[in-house]
Order: structure tokens, then C-alpha cells, then sequence
């Protein structure tokens, strides 16, 4: 699937991005001034192919999976928290299902690669492996596993788009996946551990050395070829960072836009990109997490997050509140009065006036 669909992602519709950059200048308000809110209409314009859009349908992409570095201590939950968390997220009590619900907006919770058989109600099974092996005593992944992954997420989002959603956002529940993220980071940059490495869903002073020095020796044995996006996404990342990363990659081929939320979701976005760089035209950040190595992968990607709500919970929370700010995106292009519409109702007013 992936082999077939990169060559045949196209860069954006530039004629469509032209004319809503011109309807903008004729609204009743001086030029540029909502600033992000035209930016995204007219990134939407591009993306769709026409000056005029509506968000039908939404939906969160939610990946799943575990992460073999957990055996270090990288993190300070227990690895079971993945699946409670993952049941939580269907059973609508956690951060993205209460955020997504207020948006108006679906949920499909995709185990890619959960530790353990089990079987929810809502919970789609594509496991590709039960958990990525240590990234310290080995590659976390094959290739061929890594792809699987990747081809999964290119396969969600087709089906979406046949069931008429074109809004997608990307998130993953998975222990331990700030340590992939930051490995990921690393490898393709060469950023350093300080930069890179954050404290996760919490760490001590002693955990975050540790933590650091995990994720170097990972690096060090695997050695992953930054040039070559799925020798490093098989080495040091995830299951679930690899099916967001076939997520962003399926939104560019299918023209939907696909969400950023939160640090995972900016490294599986780097991955895509590092795949394909059009993906970048199909893809929206939304907030500024607090994981220190967030900044330094959007800004590695060219793209500017609109939303400093200092979150840094990761599930996909970033993206229903996203979805709000693009509807009001296309509220604007579509029903802003032009110049041109008021001055014939200000005509009309001033006959009415003569006709008193
Ligand atoms: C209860 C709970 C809910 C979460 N929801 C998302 N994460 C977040 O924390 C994890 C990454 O942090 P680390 O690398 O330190 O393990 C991921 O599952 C991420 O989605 C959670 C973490 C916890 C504990
Ligand atoms: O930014 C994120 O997505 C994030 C940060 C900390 C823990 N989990 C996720």
C-alpha cells in the first residue's frame, strides 16, 4: 500500500489557495486580520480543491500499542496502563473522549500493537505485534512489521474518507512512547538528549537520567540510518507512531487534512514527512505541548501550532479542540460579507431612507 501510494501524493490545489487568498481580501475586515483562521481556510482551499468548504464528518484516530522499553523504567507507570487507558478512551472517560464528544466529533480507538488479547466492544484489532521488542537490546521492529503498521493507518483513513469524514486528527495511548518519540527525534536530527528528552506522563529527577542514558544506548546499538525513514522508525520507534505516520501519509493521498495533536503525533508527522515531505500541505498542527522535544520537531517540519494551552496529555486531546478553530475557518470564508454585498445593502438602506 505505502510503496503504491507516496509517489502519488500531489502538492496542493495552488489555484484554489489563490482564489480564497483573494476572497479573504474582499471580506469586511482589514486584510489579514484573523490571521491563523485564514491561514487554515485557505490550507483547507489547497487541501480540497475549492474556495468553499464544510467539515461533514470528524474523527480521532486513536493508535494503541506498547512499547518493549518499558522493561527499562523509562516510564513510571506500569505498561497496563496502555490497555486501561485504551478501554477508558472508548468508554468516553478520558481527556480525548470528553474533548472529542464536545466537538462533535468520532473516535476510532485501533489496537496496533496492545501487550495482551484483549478484545472491547469499539476496539478495532489490527494488532501487527503484541508490543515492540527493547529498543535497547535490539531493533524494536522488522521492517516489514514497521510497514504493516504504517499501512494500517493508510488504510483507516481510506475507509473514512469512503464514510464521508473529512476531518481526521491522530492520537496513540502507549506506555513508554515519549522514549520512542525522542529516539525518533534523535535519530533523524541529531538533536541532543537534553533537547530531546522530557519527563513523559511524569518522571523523577533520577528517572529522567536514566531515561536519557536508555534512549542514547538504543541509538548507539541500533545505529538507525537517518536516511532511510522506516530503518529508524523499525529501530527505535513504535507500532503506534508508525500507524499515525501511515495516517498523515493516507490524508495527503486521500486530500483530508489529518491533525497534529501533542509530541507523539509531531514525531509520527516527522516520519511521514521524512517519507514524503507533500504531506506537509495535508497536515494541521494544533496546540504547543509541553514535551520539550515538541518545538523541535514542528519547527524541523516547517509548521506553526495555533493553540498554547500548556497540555501534554497525548491521546489526540489537541485535535477535537483543533476541529473547532477549522469549522470556525470555514464559517469565515464561507459567510463574512464581502465589501461588495454591503455596499448593495447600504444602497438598499439609503432608498429605503428616500423612499420614508
Ligand atoms: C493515566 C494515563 C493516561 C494517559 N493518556 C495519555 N498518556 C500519555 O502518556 C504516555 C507517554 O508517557 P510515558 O512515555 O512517560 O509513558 C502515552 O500513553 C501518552 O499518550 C497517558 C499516561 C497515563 C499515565
Ligand atoms: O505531547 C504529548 O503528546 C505527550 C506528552 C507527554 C505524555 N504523553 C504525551
Amino acid at each position: 500500500m505505502m510503496d503504491k501510494i507516496i509517489d502519488l501524493i500531489e502538492s496542493p490545489d495552488k489555484s484554489a489557495m489563490n482564489e480564497a487568498s483573494k476572497r479573504l481580501d474582499t471580506l469586511i475586515k482589514p486584510i489579514g486580520s484573523l490571521g491563523v483562521l485564514e491561514e487554515i481556510s485557505i490550507k483547507l482551499a489547497g487541501i480540497f480543491g475549492k474556495v468553499n468548504n464544510k467539515i461533514e464528518k470528524k474523527c480521532v484516530v486513536v493508535m494503541s500499542a506498547d512499547n518493549g522499553v518499558c522493561e527499562e523504567g523509562v516510564s513510571t507507570c506500569p505498561q497496563f496502563i496502555t490497555i486501561m487507558q485504551t478501554i477508558n478512551i472508548i468508554r468516553g472517560f478520558s481527556g480525548v473522549s470528553v474533548l472529542a464528544k464536545h466537538a462533535n466529533s468520532d473516535i476510532k480507538v485501533v489496537d496496533i500493537g496492545i501487550n495482551g488479547d484483549v478484545q472491547y466492544p469499539g476496539l478495532i484489532n489490527k494488532k501487527v505485534k503484541p508490543g515492540t521488542s527493547n529498543m535497547v537490546k535490539g531493533p524494536a521492529m522488522t521492517r516489514d512489521e514497521a510497514v504493516l503498521a504504517i499501512n494500517t493507518g493508510i488504510e483507516i483513513v481510506g475507509e473514512l474518507v469512503r464514510d464521508g469524514y473529512n476531518l481526521i486528527g491522530t492520537g496513540e495511548m502507549g506506555i513508554g512512547n515519549t522514549s520512542t518519540s525522542s529516539a525518533v527525534l534523535m535519530a533523524f536530527t541529531g538533536l541532543e538528549a537534553d533537547k530531546a528528552v522530557g519527563r513523559g506522563a511524569g518522571m523523577t529527577n533520577e528517572g529522567y537520567e536514566a531515561k536519557k542514558k536508555t534512549i542514547l544506548k538504543a541509538l548507539e546499538l541500533n545505529k538507525p540510518d537517518k536516511n532511510d525513514a522506516i530503518d529508524v522508525l523499525a529501530k527505535v520507534g513504535g507500532l503506534d507512531i508508525a500507524g499515525m505516520a501511515g495516517c498523515f501519509l493516507g490524508g495527503a493521498y486521500y486530500k483530508v487534512p489529518v491533525v497534529i495533536d501533542g509530541f507523539i503525533s509531531a514525531v509520527a508527522a516527522l516520519v511521514a514527512y521524512k517519507i514524503n515531505p507533500k504531506v506537509k500541505d495535508y497536515m494541521i498542527p494544533s496546540h504547543i505541548s509541553e514535551e520539550p522535544g515538541f518545538k523541535h520537531v514542528i519547527e524541523y517540519i516547517g509548521l506553526k501550532p495555533f493553540l498554547g494551552l500548556e497540555m501534554r496529555l497525548g491521546e489526540g486531546s489537541g485535535c477535537p479542540i483543533a476541529f473547532n478553530v477549522i469549522e470556525a475557518a470555514t464559517e469565515i470564508i464561507n459567510k463574512v460579507a464581502t465589501f461588495e454585498e454591503v455596499e448593495m445593502n447600504s444602497d438598499f438602506l439609503i432608498d429605503m431612507r428616500k423612499d420614508c
